[in-house]
């Protein structure tokens, strides 16, 4: 090759490193925007693979990161219903996995953790230790998930939840935020132990101290972005670029409506446990399959069906039904916000008194839970999710 070749091809080849090796790619000075510095989104060689995956009935994104040379791999905030297509993924790209983790309890989907500890044996799940539910790994600030020589770090990021976490790869190039900081959003406070002063503080601390260049992964997007980074969420946010107080003040005035698939998905059951609520909801009632009422098919696939998609009038009026017509126990599982367990109750029809009156028998009231079911309907306070069923005087 002439050395004159090699002099014209010079500036192309130093551009197409200086994009390999992932440094600010371009750089626009002209126009308003032009402060936001572009960084490329190719990977250095020896970055762990990376792939983005979308759930789309809650718009939520599961990622996942392997090591390519021991192909140890790590699942973050898996969803139920799409365990299935990234075990497919895993197995064609020949990867184990290893961990899969929860960046918090997910109101408005059902994590996959628990089908995905059926299906992967020695698969670990880990989740924050403040956010009140178990897993194998009870994660904690600095804490650190290794897979092959990569390493995810643990940051703590309380506000939308008590238990919300922060996934950071250990070069900090990337953040798995979950639902503290959206893509020029942020994770809403009306609900499950939400506070806009702690997660002001919390992204402000956590997210926007690491370097410019750092993408943001969120947990869910609602209008089709995939990635952020540190320096445009500092830049752009709409609502962190405010002060405290305006941002309290924003939080506090969202009245947005509850996610149209919520749940309170996160552990369930008596002792709570990484299951999901469907295996808890399942196991527990297939146990008394046969005692379910035969005319109505109320059987436990319904009563899952009920679980996630409450119809509290629909629930009442079948206890009445059943009541009037001879079936003796009820038995209902109830997810109140207030306390956040679900508890299994045994009602007895015979105590049906009036137009509310279900009165538990106290022999069957977990110790923890507030008495919500002999006042009102039982369905109608501070109950997120009811499953019932009835089953026949023995
Ligand atoms: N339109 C969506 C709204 C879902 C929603 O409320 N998302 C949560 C995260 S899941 S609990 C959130 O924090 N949103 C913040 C926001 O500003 O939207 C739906 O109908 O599902």
């Amino acid at each position: 090759m002439s050395a004159a070749l090699l002099n014209r091809l010079k500036p192309a080849v130093s551009s197409a490193i200086r994009l390999w090796n992932c440094k600010a790619a371009v750089i626009d000075h002209r126009g308003p925007a032009a402060s936001v510095r572009l960084y490329s989104g190719l990977m250095e060689p020896g970055a762990p693979l990376f792939r983005q995956l979308f759930e789309s009935e809650s718009s939520t994104y599961t990622y996942l990161l392997a090591d390519t040379d021991t192909r140890e791999a790590v699942l973050i905030d898996p969803v139920l219903e799409t365990v299935d297509r990234d075990l497919q993924l895993i197995n064609q790209l020949g990867l184990k996995l290893i961990v899969a983790v929860n960046t918090h309890c997910h109101a408005d989907h059902i994590t996959g953790t628990g089908l995905l500890k059926k299906k992967v044996f020695g698969l670990k799940s880990g989740i924050s230790k403040h956010s009140g539910a178990t897993a194998d790994i009870l994660l904690s600030e600095g804490d650190r998930i290794t897979f092959g020589k990569h390493c995810l770090t643990v940051r703590e990021t309380p506000g939308h939840t008590d238990g919300c976490l922060t996934y950071v790869t250990g070069d900090q190039r990337m953040a798995f935020t979950g639902d503290a900081i959206l893509i020029r959003g942020c994770g809403r406070t009306d609900f499950q132990q939400g506070c806009p002063k702690r997660l002001y503080e919390s992204i402000h601390k956590k997210i926007f101290t690491l370097p410019a260049h750092c993408f943001i992964y969120p947990a869910h997007d609602y209008k089709g972005q995939t990635v952020s980074t540190v320096d445009e969420e500092k830049k752009f946010n709409p609502r962190l670029t405010k002060t405290l107080d305006e941002f309290v003040n924003i939080m506090n005035n969202l009245n947005l409506p509850k996610p149209k698939k919520i749940v309170f998905s996160e552990d369930s059951g008596v002792g709570r446990s990484d299951r999901t609520v469907e295996a808890e909801v399942l196991d527990s009632l297939s146990s008394r399959r046969e005692e379910c009422c035969p005319e109505t098919s109320f059987t436990p696939e319904t009563a899952l069906y009920s679980a996630l998609n409450p119809n509290k009038a629909l629930a009442w009026a079948g206890l009445m039904d059943r009541a009037e017509r001879g079936w003796e126990r009820v038995w209902t599982m109830a997810y109140r916000e207030s306390v956040p367990t679900l508890s299994f109750v045994r009602c007895d029809v015979k105590s049906v008194r009036g137009r509310y009156g279900v009165e538990r028998t106290k022999a069957h009231r977990p110790a923890n839970t507030k008495d919500s079911m002999n006042t009102q309907s039982p369905f109608t306070v501070n109950c997120g999710l009811v499953v019932w069923y009835c089953v026949k005087n023995t």
